[in-house]
């Protein structure tokens, strides 16, 4: 294991009608609330009225910021800071998904910086102030409800980050399965993908001696793969959106890392194609892992094998680690599609017209990036040729 300091401040409230908790859970001190969510699926469900008569209830006076897109932008993020500063708000709760949150946590530090939050994002500057913020959950999937991650676009010069501060975890979070309900069938499968991505970004190491974090990592993904073919057939089945609001929580909120080095690539060539396309995260991802793990499987076969092996129930005998870990690949790739999730970018319209930008987009200016393999311009763009 490598050496590590763990620690989480995020109060983590799980469990139906825990929405009540929220009168607990707000500090008492904050008296102008922000509520931050998306395109209305709140409204349809019923939460945000639910929210709005907490609130009340506890005399607070409420605001909003709606509209936040999937892949939260730049401009939205600029937008709900200013509404802060101008509306003194003391505390932001954010009401949805990983998009949802992570613009919050973005608006939460833009409020308390005199700067460009740009500069934040992209690491040139840094800060150790934010507004406090909650959240209240509604998808499966991110693990941001318990983390201190955030990844923004920035669509002028197409370009979506990932960055996280110290003071970006959340206070607390709400999660209720009953309010992932109506997340429709096609979000439900990205977001399985996603938590499964999770696991395997970490999963993919060269950090010696990991067996417990091995076997978290691999019951996260059996549980997982155990639920999924049930959930997206029976979507408001509780017991199944309970299993797999767990597990995207537990995937990133820092357990799985305890000591152990993740890669990370994929997300970021992901974060390339979406910056570019506008592709769901989960959706891109399906499509990149298989194609990621195959290109980089000599970095240690031995990884890959043990995945199959454990995992996919692969049977080793008579194999080398490299044919097991390549078969299973194939049923990760079976896996996913056989839930609905797509596997060529061409799913997506997306054919070699822009490759080079998307090359260019996931570099960065940096010339290589990546921990369990280094990969170069050469090495994303093979591995995106491949995923056409
Ligand atoms: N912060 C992190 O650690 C982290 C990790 C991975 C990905 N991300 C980022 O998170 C974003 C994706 O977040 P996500 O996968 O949670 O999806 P999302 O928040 O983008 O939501 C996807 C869609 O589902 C809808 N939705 C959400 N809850 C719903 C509900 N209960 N009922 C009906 N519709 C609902 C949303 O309105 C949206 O249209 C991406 O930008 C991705 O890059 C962040």
């Amino acid at each position: 294991m490598d050496t590590f300091t763990y620690h989480n401040p995020t109060r983590l409230v799980f469990g139906k009608g825990t929405l009540e908790k929220l009168k607990e859970e707000i500090p008492s001190h904050a008296k102008r609330i922000l509520i931050v969510y998306g395109g209305g699926s709140i409204k349809r469900s019923g939460l945000y009225e639910q929210i709005l008569s907490i609130l009340k209830e506890m005399d607070r006076e409420v605001f909003e910021l709606a509209g936040v897109e999937p892949n939260p932008r730049l401009t939205t993020v600029k937008r709900g800071a200013d509404l802060c500063r101008k509306e003194e708000i003391d505390f932001i709760l954010a009401v949805g998904g990983g998009s949802v949150i992570d613009c919050t946590k973005a608006i939460a530090v833009g409020a308390r910086y005199e700067g460009d939050i740009w500069e934040i994002i992209t690491r040139k500057a840094t800060t150790d102030k934010a507004l406090p913020f909650g959240t209240v959950l509604t998808l499966a999937a991110t693990g941001s409800e318990m983390n201190a991650g955030s990844v923004i676009t920035n669509w002028d010069t197409q370009e979506k980050v990932g960055w996280g501060l110290p003071v970006t975890y959340p206070l607390f979070s709400i999660l209720d399965p009953v309010n992932t309900f109506t997340v429709p069938l096609n979000q439900t499968i990205y977001g399985i993908v996603d938590m499964m991505s999770h696991v395997l970004e970490q999963y993919f190491t060269h950090s010696p001696n990991t067996p417990m974090l091995d076997r978290f990592c691999e019951s996260i993904l059996n549980t997982v793969i155990e639920t999924a073919p049930h959930m997206v057939k029976d979507l408001e089945n509780y017991e199944l959106r309970e299993t797999l609001l767990y597990a995207g929580t537990m995937a990133l909120n820092g357990t799985l890392s305890m000591g152990m080095l993740g890669d990370w690539s994929t997300h970021r060539i992901e974060h390339a194609v979406s910056a570019v396309y506008d592709i769901p995260h989960g959706g891109g991802l399906a499509i990149l892992f298989p194609h990621w793990i195959r290109y980089t499987i000599d970095a240690d076969p031995s990884r890959a094998a043990k995945l199959a092996v454990r995992v996919f129930g692969v049977d080793p005998a008579g194999k080398s680690d490299r044919e097991v870990g390549l078969e299973g690949v194939d049923r990760l790739r079976e896996f996913w599609s056989s839930i609905g999730a797509p596997s060529r970018l061409a799913d997506y319209d997306i054919d070699d017209a822009k490759l080079d930008l998307m090359v260019e987009k996931a570099l960065l200016s940096e010339k290589e990036f990546g921990r369990f393999q280094k990969l170069s311009k050469d090495d994303v763009r093979a591995i995106l040729q491949a995923a056409l």
